[in-house]
């Protein structure tokens, strides 16, 4: 007997055996009867590829994520990681490979059955029409509404619920061109909080914000039922909120998997030019790296 699971419902009614079980052979037993598992990816792609141009791109990517994993794709300037991130939103059309949401090919999706489905905070993002934080946040919105809707007064209280989260009630009408770089930052979070997708494609997503809301933003995340792929530059930051790591150099994927499997101290080196040490964060065991210093790269 072949099942189809959700995942999220699955882990909450099993066993930690059985999950384990599970994941690794497909096997489940139950009461005696054999059920074979089959746990429908969320998201998946099989070599993927993309060119700029001849020296720029993306080389046979292989993904499969499950609901709730979180990947951190990683690498130096210029590796390719926004590029990824817009090929799997869709943004982009893949020189080779196919991009498999909920099972189903991702150039199907309409555009709003893809806006529900994923939302992307990419590093270019345009501020569009919108002239206060409240207008922008709300844009998150325009996948769930007909032309003719607007906002209620369930939509306000759901925007305020957002701009709480993110520390920006108090700029809910302040002009978006009056925001400092971290609170841009916030309130493009909040509109895709607000958008409702159960899977985040995060590009850099920390980069402006200070250490407190760098671990607010990634924690409100871990803790839900959400699907994250997000690229970031703070490795330990990756290392201590995803579960899968992705290392890209030039295009090209050279290491996947546990942040352990990953983060091994004579490829990362390699892979930055630049001598590390890697142990574990005293707080959470994950793997931690320091880069060396000044110009001395021995
Ligand atoms: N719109 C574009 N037109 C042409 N080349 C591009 C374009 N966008 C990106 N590239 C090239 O593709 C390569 C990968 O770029 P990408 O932005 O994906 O890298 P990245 O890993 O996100 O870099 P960073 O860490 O600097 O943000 C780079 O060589 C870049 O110059």
């Amino acid at each position: 007997m072949l099942l189809f699971v959700r995942l999220p419902a699955f882990r909450r009614c099993c066993t930690k055996d059985a999950k384990v079980c599970c994941n690794a052979l497909n096997l489940f037993h139950l009461s005696g009867l054999n059920f074979q598992v089959s746990i429908q990816p969320l998201l998946s792609c099989h070599n993927l590829s993309f060119r700029w141009h001849p020296h720029a791109g993306l080389q046979q990517v292989d993904l499969t994520l499950h609901a709730q994993d979180r990947l951190g794709i990683i690498g130096p300037n210029g590796a390719g990681k926004s590029t990824l991130l817009k090929l799997l939103a869709g943004l982009l059309r893949p020189a080779s490979g196919e991009i498999l949401l909920c099972g189903q090919l991702l150039s199907h999706y309409s555009l709003a059955e893809k806006a529900r489905s994923l939302a992307l905070l990419a590093q270019d993002t345009e501020q569009a029409t919108a002239s206060t934080v409240f207008e922008l946040v709300e844009l998150g919105l325009l996948p769930h509404k007909q032309l003719w809707q607007r906002t209620d007064q369930h939509d306000q209280i759901r925007i305020s619920q957002v701009l709480t989260q993110v520390g920006l009630t108090d700029k809910a009408t302040a002009s978006v061109s009056s925001l400092s770089g971290g609170e841009l930052q916030r309130a493009q979070f909040a509109r895709v909080l607000l958008q409702g997708a159960k899977l985040l494609l995060l590009d850099e997503p920390t980069n402006h914000l200070d250490v407190q809301y760098q671990h607010q933003l990634l924690q409100s995340i871990v803790s839900t039922e959400l699907t994250l792929i997000a690229s970031f530059h703070d490795l330990n930051l990756a290392a201590s909120y995803c579960n899968q790591l992705l290392l890209l150099q030039q295009g090209k994927v050279v290491a996947v998997g546990s942040p352990e499997q990953v983060l091994q101290p004579k490829l990362i080196s390699e892979v930055f030019g630049r001598r590390c040490l890697v142990d574990s964060n005293p707080f959470d065991g994950k793997p931690r790296v320091t880069f060396a210093p000044g110009a001395c790269n021995d």
